[in-house]
């Protein structure tokens, strides 16, 4: 089944008020002609204004956020809520990146909660999911993928893939410049999206499986060749107009 790709930049704890607006400014000369390619971006939420601004009168680039928290207001300081991310026009939310799992301690089960919320709001969740590489060495990817997964499965059940997106983001492969091979990750989106197909061929078939980690301009056309890669997620070449645009293309021309 054809799967409309997505590309999208996480930029993570990157830039300025001056920097998102050259940014944008160059991304949106970049990437005007791209027609089969969904695109979104994920500034720091400090700069969803400038962002929402610059982006204003195209329709090629998508917004999104790094993350979101459960409550919607009250007295929950330095919370962001979803209809505040919502009030941005932010559409592609990231959540359970290994970094926030790592120094937030952020679990599988609260994880999954945003998850929840993200599609109550009517959201795109970005479920970033992955191993770290002495789990890769022990042979457990595959476990830990699916358990991260199932703690969304288990309590929303599968038709809350529909619609959402899976990013699998190998924590050895994330600003390493040491990517996964496409065979590997290839193998691991193929085994994530089987996993699904156990509950749902549907839903399987139409869930976005980005892989992320050292993607960059030389690497990327060679990853989307593979069947199961419907995308990026991509941090480091994300913040250069140029080497993004270069992925967005290379995702195109794959998927056409
Ligand atoms: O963590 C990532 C995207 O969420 C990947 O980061 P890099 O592309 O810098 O390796």
């Amino acid at each position: 089944m054809a799967r409309r790709p997505l590309v999208m930049g996480n930029w993570k704890l990157n830039g300025s008020k001056a920097f998102t607006k050259q940014l944008v400014e160059g991304l949106k000369a970049e990437l005007k002609e791209v027609k089969g390619c969904d695109v979104a971006i994920a500034p720091p939420v400090m700069y969803l204004a400038e962002a929402e601004a610059a982006l204003t009168g195209q329709s090629v680039i998508a917004l999104g956020s790094q993350n979101v928290d459960l409550k919607q207001s009250g007295a929950f300081t330095g919370d962001i809520s979803t209809e505040m991310l919502k009030d941005f026009g932010a559409k592609y939310i990231i959540i359970g990146h290994s970094e926030r799992r790592q120094y937030h301690k952020e679990s599988d089960e609260f994880v999954a909660q945003k998850f929840g919320a993200l599609k109550e709001a009517g959201l795109v969740p970005v479920l970033c999911i992955g191993e770290t590489e002495q789990e890769n060495e022990e042979g457990k990817t595959q476990e830990v993928c699916q358990r991260q997964i199932d703690a969304v499965l288990n309590t929303l059940g599968v038709e809350a893939f529909n619609g959402a997106i899976i990013a699998y983001e190998p924590i050895w492969a994330i600003g390493t410049g040491k990517s996964a091979t496409p065979e590997q990750a290839q193998a691991i989106h193929k085994s994530i999206r089987d996993h699904i197909a156990a509950k749902s061929q549907a839903v399987a078939d139409q869930v976005i499986i980005q892989y992320g980690g050292s993607v960059n301009d030389s690497n990327a056309a060679d990853l989307f060749t593979q069947p199961d890669i419907d995308g990026a997620l991509v941090g480091g070449a994300s913040l250069k107009a140029d080497a993004f645009a270069v992925i967005v293309k290379a995702a195109e021309k794959a998927k056409s």
